[in-house]
């Protein structure tokens, strides 16, 4: 058996720094170099400070996703960013199922249809000729997450400067902001009493702030919604301003479904292991991960594996007649800890793709540039094809009906 580390594939590192500096500057180039030199849906190695393996094959994915009590939470990436590190986030096996089925109430699709109307009101007026679509899914996603979290209360102006670090290159992310965490905390604060003593709120704090940790898990799970929501959208508008054809509610599931095999946001996963794994590669060898590797699972190669995926760098949203290949597509993680918010990401692009009338692409950069999430480059410019009178959102079904 072999029976360590060294023995795996690795992309080629410089001398002293081994993968770190690749990591910070092309991670995308990075993983994509690692994926070509491992055997298919095998591991690669990553040396990043400490020992890391990468792996995307269904094997790996459905492993780390399932064993919670091999695959820590503890000691990974969402640890060091301050904005993801608490709540269920922080939360590991065997404690994490409880705290999940308490905060679930709130993000069943059964509690979206009770959103569905306020986050609709709540997207931002299309921009009459050109204007950028990233800019305008930024303003979308921070307005429909205010409507669901707080009917639309929290204070915008903080809000932004909340979630706006999140946007930079690390460090930023990564260091501590007291005063702007105390200033959020108060407002959630300010917010949830309102809702404890009036007692009749059904938006997400309603549900959220009388549960043990409730405004930590409000604070975080807002944090983890804000970016990926917007840059699926973001993108999500890209490609139907070039392939209007696909642009009808009809067609919007399959096109969000696309953009996040291709693009998806929450793009590398992490882990640490608890105890020493052997791991049987699929050309019959047996490797012995250490305890405390760093395990990562990555959406994004997973999403464009050509073993998994037919033409896979293209959109086709074609595709997705059929079901797609098993522990494949993870855009929203899977297992126990699947994406909290994956229902209300839905809402909440799909409300918005029906809003948009039809676009014509200008000019951006549409590259995946990776962060704390995957985002497009930007900016991203379109034209509203279609006049409507400025400050008032488009409405499709208007446009159908002929009124
Ligand atoms: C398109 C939008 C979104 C994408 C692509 C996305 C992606 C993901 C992924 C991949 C994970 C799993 C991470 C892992 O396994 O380490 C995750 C977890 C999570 N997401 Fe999302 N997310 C989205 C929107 C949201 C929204 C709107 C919320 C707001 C509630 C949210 C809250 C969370 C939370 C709290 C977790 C941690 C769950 C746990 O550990 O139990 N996400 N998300």
């Amino acid at each position: 058996m072999r029976s360590s580390l060294d023995l795996l594939p690795e992309p080629p590192t410089r001398p002293g720094n081994g993968h770190l500096q690749d990591w910070a500057l092309q991670p995308l180039a990075l993983i994509e170099e690692g994926a070509h030199r491992s055997a298919a849906g095998g591991l690669f190695r990553l040396r990043l400070g400490l020992p890391a393996v990468v792996g995307f094959s269904a094997a790996w994915n459905r492993a780390l996703l399932t064993d919670l009590h091999t695959f820590r939470s503890a000691g990974s990436f969402s640890r060091v960013v301050p904005y993801l590190s608490g709540g269920v986030i922080l939360t590991d096996a065997p404690a994490h199922a409880p705290r999940r089925g308490m905060v679930n109430q709130g993000f069943g699709k059964r509690h979206m249809e009770t959103l569905r109307e306020r986050v609709r009101a709540a997207l931002p007026p299309i921009p009459a000729g050109e204007w950028d679509a990233l800019a305008w899914a930024d303003s979308a996603a921070l307005n429909m997450l205010n409507a669901a979290y707080f009917s639309g209360e929290f204070d915008p102006g903080l809000l932004h400067a909340f979630l706006a670090p999140l946007r930079h290159p690390f460090p930023v992310p990564a260091l501590p902001r007291p005063l702007l965490f105390a200033r959020v905390d108060a407002e959630l604060r300010r917010l949830a009493h309102k809702r404890l003593t009036a007692g009749n709120g059904d938006d997400l704090l309603a549900l959220l702030a009388p549960l043990p940790g409730g405004l930590e898990e409000t604070r975080v799970s807002l944090a983890a919604g804000h970016d990926t929501t917007t840059h699926a959208l973001a993108w999500a508008a890209w490609h139907l301003a070039h392939s209007p054809e696909w642009h009808a509610p009809e067609h919007h599931g399959a096109v969000l479904k696309e953009v996040l095999r291709l693009y998806p946001p929450g793009w590398m996963g992490s882990r640490r292991l608890a105890r020493n794994l052997r791991w049987n590669t699929p050309d019959g060898q047996s490797v012995l991960l250490p305890r405390g590797t760093l395990a990562l699972y990555s959406p994004y190669l997973s999403g464009r594996d050509t073993a998994l995926w037919l033409q896979a760098s293209e959109f086709r949203p074609q595709r997705w007649q059929a079901a797609p290949p098993a522990w494949a597509y993870l855009p929203f993680g899977g297992g126990e800890r699947i994406c909290l918010g994956m229902h209300l990401a839905h809402l909440m692009i799909l409300e918005a793709l029906t809003t948009l009338p039809p676009l014509e692409p200008l000019r951006g950069n549409a590259t995946p540039r990776p962060g704390v999430t995957l985002g497009p480059a930007g900016p991203l410019v379109v034209r509203t094809m279609q006049q409507h009178p400025p400050g008032r959102g488009f409405n499709v079904m208007t446009r159908c009906s002929g009124e």
